[in-house]
């Protein structure tokens, strides 16, 4: 079970029945397997099985409800940032008591929502945030459990969209604030003090950044504790990377180990917030080539899937590995794989060495993560369907939308 985490999911093996899906509920569409994920999420939560923890899988990932809905079923709890992410959860039979709540803008009805729900903890990100908090708990007559995001300053060696530790990213409390704001949190009567929390970027494929977050939290949490403020947990934020192409990142029990290395004897409940380690592969996103197109130095395979499907190539200059469903034999070309959407930046891939002809499906792997969720309906496109392979079973979990949903909502003056 080496890497089992980071390979090919079962869809892929199965690629006839990939062809099948495509082809009974049409393209682009988005696959997953349950037992990709319920694998994955197994994997954090034995990591760290003997060591009392909280799995809080990161929603933004895939909030998709029957994806919520499997992982609630195996006991999890959800990283949320979005009182839209907390009705999705509810809606799934997530549990409010294993919800904690991150990002920057709160607004006071998510806050009202989170504290009538009863979630787990707010991770707060700022010291205005925090006197707000007070105020909105104070009147509805609760206490909210409270811990602070607070900013380490290290370099997650990440692409700087999707790295928020440092200390030019809008994210969290700078650490030389953060003793002052935890002792005014300790005297607000609407606050109980439970964490310290942080989350330093996305994609991480390496321990060590990890581990010097967790170095400069652990000092924190001990002067804390000299000061008589004793921090009950420590939410370690997600992050963990995974293979798009040869990456080779930690495992999670490896990852887990050596975090509880540094541990040391501390008793500190640990909060984990995997998002893309339990869902990237455990998706894959199938388009169908329209056309083949040749200029003068490129070749382009134009497919129904574009950017406002999965967005990470264009957003990120993100490498997803894009092949076949059914390989063809003989030569292959190089292609630029595009959708039809109108940017020169809507793109799915770039120069694939790909053998294909027009009607042939191409899975886009790794896209269990950060792809529907990040979709729109740019160029009034309705986003794909959804399909949950279980065992034997396909179930469609969201249906494609239909054009004519496009302008729900929308009105003409009268
Ligand atoms: C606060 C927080 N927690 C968890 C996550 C999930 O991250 P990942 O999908 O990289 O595990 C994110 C996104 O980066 C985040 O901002
Ligand atoms: N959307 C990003 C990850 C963002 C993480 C959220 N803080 C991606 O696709 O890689």
């Amino acid at each position: 079970m080496d890497h089992f985490l980071y390979q090919a999911d079962e869809l892929y093996a199965e690629q006839c029945q990939v062809a099948e899906l495509a082809k009974q509920h049409g393209t682009p569409l988005y696959i997953y397997s349950r037992a990709t994920l319920e694998r994955h999420w197994h994997a954090f939560d034995n990591a760290v099985s003997d060591h009392p923890h909280l799995i809080c899988y990161a929603v933004k990932a895939n909030s998709n409800i029957a994806v919520l809905n499997v992982l609630a079923r195996l006991g999890s709890g959800f990283d949320i940032v979005s009182g839209g992410e907390l009705s999705r959860v509810i809606e799934a039979g997530g549990d409010p008591a294993k919800v904690v709540f991150s990002g920057v803008g709160k607004t006071v009805a998510e806050m009202e929502m989170a504290l009538n729900l009863g979630i787990y903890c707010f991770n707060v990100e700022s010291a205005a945030e925090l006197e707000q908090l007070n105020q909105v708990a104070l009147r509805l007559g609760k206490v909210a459990p409270v811990s602070l995001r607070v900013n380490p300053d290290v370099d997650a060696g990440t692409h700087p969209y999707i790295s928020t530790g440092l200390k030019e990213n809008k994210f969290g409390i700078a650490m030389e604030e953060a003793e002052a704001i935890f002792a005014r949190a300790h005297e607000l009567a609407g606050l109980e003090v439970k964490g310290v929390d942080c989350h330093i970027g996305s994609q991480l494929t390496e321990i060590k950044p990890f581990l010097d977050a967790m170095d400069r939290m652990l000092a924190l949490i001990d002067r804390l504790g000299s000061q008589g403020i004793e921090i009950k947990h420590f939410d370690v934020g997600g992050g963990l990377g995974v293979t798009y192409d040869d990456e080779v990142p930690p495992q999670p029990d490896v990852y887990a180990a050596a975090l509880l290395d540094r541990l040391g004897g501390r008793d500190l409940k640990l909060i984990f917030e995997p998002g893309r380690a339990i869902a990237a592969n455990a998706g894959i996103f199938v388009t169908q080539v329209l056309y083949l197109k040749e200029n003068s130095d490129k070749r382009f395979a134009l497919v129904d899937g574009a950017m406002n499907d999965l967005i990470r190539p264009s957003l990120y200059s993100a490498w997803q590995k894009i092949i076949p469903v059914i390989e063809r034999a003989g030569t292959t070309h190089n292609y630029d794989v595009v959708g039809p959407v109108c940017e020169t930046g809507d793109f799915l891939g770039k120069d694939r060495q790909l053998n294909v002809q027009a009607g042939d499906y191409l899975a886009v792997r790794s896209s269990g993560a950060y792809g529907f969720t990040m979709a729109s309906n740019y160029n009034s496109r309705p986003r794909a369907a959804e399909v949950m392979v279980d065992a034997d079973n396909a179930y469609v979990i969201r249906e494609r939308e239909k054009v004519a949903q496009l302008w729900q909502g929308e009105q003409i003056l009268p």
